[in-house]
């Protein structure tokens, strides 16, 4: 059994996988992590592995209490990946991204493909058929770009995301969704229609915290799985194992 660990910026998140079998899911906050991770070792005992990718401030000493328990691995740029990278600036491209790119590269073999992740940042990575990993975009999230209009303004309330009723907001509150979210789907398409120029065909990944809010709102049709980083940490552990 293996514990897969995805810190992000906001929360972290993870899975006790069985082979490719996802058995249980935890979501929890950064000051709850050794005393959530003890928890769930304790409910699966036959953890043998603790796997981790993180792009927040927790660094790899934050698990050394577990090392004597199981085998730990924390994810770097010095991992072998199973795809070619072509970042120009490949030590800066954040280890989630790099982790998206290999799950998608292993679960979808030789086609294009399109990760979105929409977290705290929402991230576009695109990996083409031969392998090669391109790049994409970084962009504010949902929940970012609400915070960061009422901390920038005046006048602006801090809502939560709610779905607008139409493109022509009526209110300040009706604006600001239809900004936020009609925004962002706007911005999908308009993402999906450069691609689609210039790549015939590509399959689309959509995953992160908002996934399944946005999946039903696209134009495109798209295959949402809000879980898909901490698969792809999974798969890319045993990629790494296979290949080391
Ligand atoms: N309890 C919650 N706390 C924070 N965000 C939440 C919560 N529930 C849903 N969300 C949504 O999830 C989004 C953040 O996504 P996610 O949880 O994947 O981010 P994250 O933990 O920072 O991960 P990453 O850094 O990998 O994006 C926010 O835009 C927000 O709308
Ligand atoms: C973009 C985020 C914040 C998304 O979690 C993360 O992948 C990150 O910190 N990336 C570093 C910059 C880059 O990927 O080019
Ligand atoms: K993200």
């Amino acid at each position: 059994m293996v514990l897969t660990v995805d810190i992000g910026n906001t929360r972290i998140k993870a899975s006790v996988f069985e082979g490719s079998t996802a058995l249980d899911n935890f979501i929890f906050e950064k000051k709850e992590l050794v005393e959530k991770i003890k928890n769930i070792l304790e409910k699966f005992p036959n953890c043998s592995d603790l796997v981790v990718a993180s792009v927040g401030n927790i660094e790899k000493q934050a698990f050394l209490t577990f090392e004597k328990q199981l085998k730990v691995h924390f994810f770097t740029h010095e991992d072998v990946f199973p795809f070619h990278n072509k970042y120009t600036t490949p030590k800066t491209l954040g280890i989630d991204r790099m982790i998206l790119a290999a799950g998608a590269t292993l679960k979808f073999p030789k086609q294009n493909r399109l990760v979105i992740d929409a977290g705290t940042c929402i991230t576009y990575d695109f990996i083409d058929e031969n392998d090669n990993y391109l790049g994409g975009a970084i962009s504010p999230g949902l929940r970012l770009r609400y915070e960061a209009m009422h901390n920038y303004t005046a006048r602006l309330p801090l809502l939560t995301l709610e779905a607008p009723e139409s493109y022509i907001g009526n209110s300040t509150t009706q604006a600001m969704h239809s900004g936020v979210v009609n925004g962002f789907v706007y911005e999908i398409d308009g993402f999906i229609d450069d691609y689609r120029r210039d790549f015939s065909n590509f399959i689309i990944i959509l995953t992160g915290g908002d996934a399944d809010f946005l999946a039903k709102r696209l134009k495109n049709t798209i295959f949402a799985n809000s879980n898909f980083l901490l698969e792809s940490l999974n798969q890319t552990y045993q990629y790494k194992i296979d290949n080391d």
